[in-house]
């Protein structure tokens, strides 16, 4: 068993033992978790993705509770450590919980947190920036700046798509999805085409105030279409962004045929989870079709990426940081401390997940609560009635 080398302890007379499997940024999330009598242990090894048995090593034989990363894979083995360590909480830090299987947590009685909300705008403006970024060949044109090719203005330099006027596509209207839309729409005049299983009111409700404001004032109004299907969308739009959960009706949502129904010079940005891409088929799309651009900040095979798409100029690649931000980070880390440290406590799960900033605020103790459990309906968990 590989045992982990470098453990950080915080409190360590406190009564409950928390473990998180990463250092996460802030201290708000440590402090809450003392003054509530935790012992926090925070594994410090220099290894970036924990195995399973790592982590195994890391919950040893008393354990009420541990903060996880997305890298983790969360199913049966683990639940089984924890509860075998008396262990009941289980959050990611994250928003996504792909990589936890909730029935088996359900099976342990393990409740599953979540960190929504914190991260909304931030993964929205950096999906924005991806897309900027590809619509403007930012990076190829910094490539050339750098590397001493610059010498002098020419007409045809880089030259690159304009937005305003064109049709910006979401598939998943969700929070992020739906902050991602209001951005493009608001900031560069776009229209806007959407799939999403839901309807979403409060989205189109801004589309068309924006639009009447733009008309009032002798401007072209923008418009909003919720399409029908996702291929639509595809057909219709300019710039397309992914941001649906993952799961088996979203694995490899966009394919060879679905790239193939695709614009020859539309922009692709994937903020969601790498395999709703077919990475393989996105290669060879860049290949054949050098207007088509890409921003990605996910991959199927994480931290990899599928052979060729390194080298494809048409695509701009960052490592997973679409919720990097100093406050957005401090603020999973936070939520993901509450959740473990509700269900210890016993205290009720917020009733809305969507409005978590009393969370977040520092000047104040956060509600007695768990502020988001994804299994707390099959559970059976009370509901706060704050
Ligand atoms: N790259 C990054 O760092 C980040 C990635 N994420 C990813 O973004 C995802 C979305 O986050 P939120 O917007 O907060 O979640 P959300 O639950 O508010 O939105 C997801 C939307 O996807 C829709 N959806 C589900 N299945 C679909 C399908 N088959 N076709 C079309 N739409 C479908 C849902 O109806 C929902 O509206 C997370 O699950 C996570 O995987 C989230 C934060 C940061
Ligand atoms: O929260 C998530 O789901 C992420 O991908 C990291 O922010």
């Amino acid at each position: 068993m590989a045992k982990p080398v470098s453990i950080e302890v915080w409190n360590p007379n406190g009564k409950y033992r928390v473990v998180s499997t990463k250092p996460m940024p802030g201290t708000r999330w440590i402090n809450l978790l003392v003054e509530q009598d935790c012992r926090v242990e925070i594994c410090t090894q220099k290894k970036t993705i924990l195995s399973v048995e790592d982590i195994i090593a890391l919950i040893g034989d008393k354990c009420d509770g541990v903060i996880g990363q997305l890298t983790e894979d969360w199913g049966e083995t683990l639940f089984s450590a924890l509860s075998k360590a008396g262990g009941k909480a289980f959050s990611n830090m994250a928003v996504g919980y792909n990589n936890v299987d909730v029935n088996a947590a359900n099976k342990y009685g393990v409740a599953v947190g979540n960190t929504p909300g914190v991260l909304t705008e931030t993964t929205a403006e950096l999906a924005a920036s991806l897309s900027l970024a590809a619509a403007r060949r930012i990076v190829e044109a910094d490539e050339f700046m750098r590397a001493g090719l610059y010498d002098g203005w020419l007409p045809n330099l880089y030259v690159g798509n304009l937005l305003k006027g064109q049709t910006v596509g979401v598939i998943g209207a969700g929070r992020i999805g739906s902050a991602y839309a209001r951005m493009m729409v608001e900031g560069f005049k776009m229209n806007l085409i959407y799939f999403d299983l839901y309807q979403s009111t409060r989205l189109e409700k801004f589309v068309t105030a924006y639009g009447e404001f733009l008309k009032a004032n002798g401007e072209q109004p923008v418009t909003w279409k919720r399409a029908s299907s996702m291929d639509e969308v595809l057909q219709q739009a300019d710039v397309i962004s992914l941001h649906p959960i993952l799961d088996k009706t979203t694995y490899h949502l966009v394919n060879k045929e679905r790239l193939a129904l695709m614009k020859k010079e539309a922009i692709l940005i994937n903020c969601s989870r790498g395999p709703v891409i077919d990475e393989v088929a996105l290669v060879e799309h860049l290949k054949h079709n050098p207007m088509f651009r890409v921003g990605l900040d996910v991959f199927e095979d994480e931290p990899y990426m599928k052979p060729g798409l390194g080298d494809m100029k048409n695509a701009i690649v960052v490592p997973h940081i679409a919720s990097a931000s100093k406050w957005t980070r401090e603020g999973m880390a936070t939520l993901a401390a509450l959740n473990v440290l509700g269900k210890i406590k016993g205290y009720p799960v917020w009733s809305d997940p969507n409005r978590v900033e009393p969370f977040l605020n520092e000047n104040a103790r956060p509600p007695a609560a768990a502020p988001s459990i994804v299994n707390a309906k099959a559970l059976g968990l009370p509901v706060s009635k704050l």
